[in-house]
């Protein structure tokens, strides 16, 4: 075994802190933030919405299930590092097919190992997240704060350009990254899940879409027509779906003017669901706007309640922005969930058009299954306007 090398990350406020290197040999600089799922750090660090961050996991041990093939969120990961606690020396799953260091050499991210991250989240806790540096190579502490200081900021960053896909194209439900969601029949049961027989169309735009969201819909009973995050109005409307997804995505969703032009055009042409970023464009197709959280929520058993039937829900959550309440209500928004932690918006409707969505994530991967219901949810909204009566 080679001997392990020392590595560093550096904050914008002059923290150093000191690790092991492994995964690439490079220096990044990225929003440092934290994650404090317990599991699933397959499905976080390819989730395209962590383009431009340095994710720390804050479970003690991260690796020890490897990685497998059918667990990724996207092509390949778009963070730009990782800092963890330890990483697990061994790998011990029978569906593993590689470890965290193997797959973060292979897509050349950088990661550091022994760092206490019990205390880089409580500073990042109290100063809100902040740029860094994550450095695998011989670095001073000096030099790594200074390109911390430079990085490019994580406010009015349009990271979307990046992730989202270049042309449209037809989610295939028989793809290979879309093996572990079993493709049943329209009108079978597996368990408590019924398809339905009758399958819609949604038009996606993907903003840096975590697969998931895409197979959670194909096994709610939509076919799903993927479109790139520029696509215009006119081309969505050659599709003629009968419904739109807005997805997740990376960076700041005030940098998105372009995409707040496309979906206020659509507001009132089809029933529309949003997830995260798709929720913080809809925000500003409802002439909206949104602000920066200071740490932002990161992970998987986040209280969300729902003002209008009571009911509260655990969540996985990974966003750094929410909507303004107040700034969606000329528009006809409507705040439908909150975040019990600190009462931010978590969920919005139209007041009368077939419209809504959340900031948190549904398609729970990772996470708790508790808002599976909305995939239903839009699915019968779509059947309610077909059938005239919305
Ligand atoms: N997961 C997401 O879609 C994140 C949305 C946005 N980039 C935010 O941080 O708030």
């Amino acid at each position: 075994m080679s001997t392990p090398k020392p590595g560093v990350l550096a904050l914008e406020d002059g923290s150093v802190f000191r690790g092991l290197a492994c995964g690439a040999a490079r220096t990044i600089t990225g929003e440092c933030v934290f994650n404090t799922s317990m599991t699933g750090y397959q499905e976080i660090l390819t989730d395209p919405s962590y383009c431009g961050q340095v994710i720390t996991m804050t479970a003690p041990q991260i690796g020890n299930y490897g990685l497998s093939d059918e667990d990724n969120e996207a092509a390949a990961p778009r963070c730009s590092g990782l800092v963890v606690r330890e990483l697990s020396p061994v790998v011990s799953n029978w569906r593993a097919s590689c470890s965290v260091q193997d797959f973060l050499n292979k897509y050349g991210i950088p990661c550091l190992s022994e760092i206490d991250t019990r205390a880089l989240t409580k500073k990042l806790r109290v100063a809100g997240a902040m740029n860094s540096c994550l450095s695998t190579l011989p670095l001073s502490d000096a030099e790594a704060v200074a390109l911390a200081r430079q990085a490019r900021t994580m406010q009015g960053s349009d990271y979307v350009r990046e992730v989202t896909c270049r042309a449209p194209y037809q989610w295939r439900e028989d793809a290979p990254e879309n093996h572990n969601a079993p493709y049943l029949p329209a009108g079978t049961t597996l368990g408590t899940h019924t398809a339905p027989a009758t399958r819609y169309r949604v038009a996606a735009f993907d903003f840096g879409a975590k697969h998931s969201i895409y197979r959670k819909l194909v096994r709610h009973g939509f076919d799903v027509q993927v479109f790139p995050a520029d696509a215009a109005a006119g081309l969505i409307r050659e599709h003629a779906p009968d419904g739109l997804f807005l997805s997740n995505g990376p960076g700041d969703p005030a940098a998105l003017p372009y995409i707040h032009k496309t979906v206020t055009e659509l507001l009132a042409e089809y029933p529309i669901f949003g997830i995260c970023l798709g929720h913080q464009m809809l925000t500003y197709a409802l002439g909206g706007h949104t602000f920066k959280l200071k740490f932002g929520h990161r992970g998987g058993n986040l209280p969300v309640k729902n003002l209008e039937t009571g009911k509260v829900s655990i969540t996985a959550q990974n966003h750094g922005f929410a909507t303004e309440p107040k700034s969606i209500e000329k528009g006809g928004g409507i705040v439908t969930e909150i975040n019990l932690n600190d009462q931010t918006v978590e969920g919005l409707r139209h007041r009368e058009l077939p419209i809504f969505s959340v900031q948190y994530h549904p398609e729970a991967a990772p996470g708790p299954n508790d808002a599976d219901p909305l995939f239903v949810d839009f699915y019968t909204l779509i059947s309610k306007r077909k059938a005239g009566k919305i």
